[in-house]
This record gives C-alpha cells, sequence and structure tokens, in this order.
C-alpha cells in the first residue's frame, strides 16, 4: 500500500539538520499502523510527506505500489489534528466538501453521495445531527464528523494525525471502541499518530517509534494481540509487557 525508503527531510533550504533521516517504511493494505516517538520527532511532518503538502529531500515514496509523482494530494486522505470543520457549513455541508473540490461523474451526483453521507452519519451515531453546525456538536462528535470526512474522500489509506488527543479518558474510550468496530468493516489501511501507548497497542497491528535524534533510526514493533480487540485486554499481561516494552524502547530506561 505505501512504501517509504531511506526518506530524509529537512525544513532548511540547504537541507542541514534533517528532522527526518534515512527512514524507510512498509505498509500493507488493511493493516492498522501508530506511529508514536516523542514531541518534535517528526510524526506530523512525515504525515505531510506522505500526503504531498511537503517533499521530501530525498526518497522514493510509492503508493499501491507507484512511484509517486510530486503531487500525492488525492492519493491518500488526510486528517490533521485538529478537525478543521468549516464553522458555517452543517454537518452534511462539511462532510460534502471533499466531493465538492473533486467533483468528477466517476464519484456519482449530488444526490447518491448526501445519501451515502446521510448513511454513515446514521452508522456513526450522527444521524440526527446532520442539520447541526459544529460549535453544537461534543468533542467525540467533531471528531466523528471529521473521520467521516476524511472516509468520504474514498481513499484506502488514511493518515490519522493525534484525532483523539483533545478528547477527555471516557469519550476516548467510546471512540477506541466505536473505531475498533468500524475498522473491522471497513477494510481501511490507517497510520495514526499518538501518544498514548495504551491506545497504539489497542488499536494497532505494528507500531512505528521516531528517533528523538533523526540519525538514531526507526524501531517497529508487532502487536500480535488477538483480533478483535476488546479493552478489558488492557489488563492481558502480554498487553501490559508491550506496553513496558514500548515505554522502554520510547524513553530507553527500565520501568521495573
Ligand atoms: N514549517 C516548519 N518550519 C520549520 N520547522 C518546522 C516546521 N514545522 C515543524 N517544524 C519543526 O520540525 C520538528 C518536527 O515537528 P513535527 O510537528 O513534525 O513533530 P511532531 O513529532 O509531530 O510533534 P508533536 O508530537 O509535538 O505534534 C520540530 O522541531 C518543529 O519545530
Amino acid at each position: 500500500m505505501l512504501s517509504l525508503d531511506d526518506l530524509t527531510y529537512s525544513y532548511s533550504q540547504s537541507h542541514e539538520s534533517p528532522i527526518i533521516q534515512g527512514l524507510s517504511m512498509n505498509v500493507h493494505a488493511g493493516e492498522f499502523i501508530s506511529i508514536i516517538g516523542v514531541s518534535g520527532s517528526g510524526k506530523s511532518t512525515l504525515f505531510k510527506l506522505i500526503a504531498g503538502l511537503l517533499e521530501p529531500n530525498c526518497c522514493e515514496i510509492h503508493i499501491h505500489g507507484e512511484k509517486c509523482t510530486t503531487n500525492r494530494l488525492g492519493e491518500v486522505a488526510y486528517m490533521p489534528q485538529k478537525d478543521l470543520l468549516l464553522p458555517w457549513r452543517t454537518v452534511l455541508d462539511n462532510c460534502l466538501l471533499p466531493w465538492e473540490f473533486n467533483r468528477k461523474p466517476s464519484r456519482g451526483h449530488k444526490k447518491e453521495v448526501i445519501a451515502n453521507i446521510q448513511r454513515m452519519l446514521e452508522r456513526f451515531g450522527l444521524g440526527k445531527y446532520e442539520h447541526c453546525y459544529p460549535n453544537e456538536l461534543s468533542g467525540g462528535m467533531r471528531q466523528r464528523v471529521a473521520f467521516l470526512r476524511t472516509l468520504i474522500t474514498g481513499q484506502d489509506l488514511l493518515l490519522l494525525d493525534e484525532p483523539f488527543g483533545a478528547l477527555d479518558a471516557m469519550t476516548k474510550k467510546e471512540m477506541h471502541r466505536w473505531l475498533l468496530e468500524l475498522w473491522d468493516d471497513l477494510f481501511k489501511t490507517v497510520l495514526f499518530i499518538t501518544h498514548d501507548l495504551e491506545e497504539a497497542i489497542l488499536l494497532s497491528d505494528r507500531i512505528y517509534l521516531l528517533p528523538s535524534e533523526p540519525d538514531q533510526g526507526v524501531q517497529e514493533m508487532h502487536v500480535n494481540l488477538p483480533r478483535p480487540r476488546h479493552y478489558v485486554m488492557n489488563y492481558d499481561p502480554h498487553f501490559i509487557q508491550l506496553r513496558q516494552d514500548l515505554e522502554q524502547r520510547l524513553y530507553e530506561k527500565t520501568f521495573i
């Protein structure tokens, strides 16, 4: 689905002090992959590079096995940290935006697209809110609308940048349950940035740890817990061991 080979990126024009250096990564169709790393390690920068908002200094990016040209926007769906719902548009009209930006006969007529969004809103527990404005919704509801808008793009590869970072613990738990059920049915490939180690373990097939120093190399961890996943797994000794392993790798300290 996605491969990066020796990706390097620096914000400076002279290509000095790279934020990301020699990063290689392979993502298979249908995988759920979390990206973790300390603040400033380049997680959001990586997403901007994959989405084509930034161009790498060197590296080839392949999506669906094809080498990407300079314009990758439209190959992936990107949900940034803030929900970026337009406050003057209703829930339904916010969800229509991807279709409005990319009108093609193959993407259906407006009526069909609206009917599809309405079906999805029901599925997302937002059926009653299609005519509401973003300021009338709770934090969790706004995130679900933003996620639905990301899905409506029709892309198979979703880049989700800390989608639940601003939510309280209870709402976050509800969103995890909801996302796990939904992801089982959707067969989408997800790259998911998070600072929450338990969230990363609960949701992911694999986790990539970005290094705090770019030249230290990315680490990869397999989450070999069975699916479907449930919250009770948090208390499973294997889950606790994975969490401890992740903490040690992230902070390079022993916590026992
Ligand atoms: N537009 C920019 N110009 C120059 N430097 C930038 C720019 N955007 C980000 N940076 C720098 O790049 C580094 C990585 O930033 P990035 O936002 O990718 O980190 P992050 O791992 O996503 O951080 P966080 O977890 O805090 O969201 C930081 O040092 C940041 O200051």
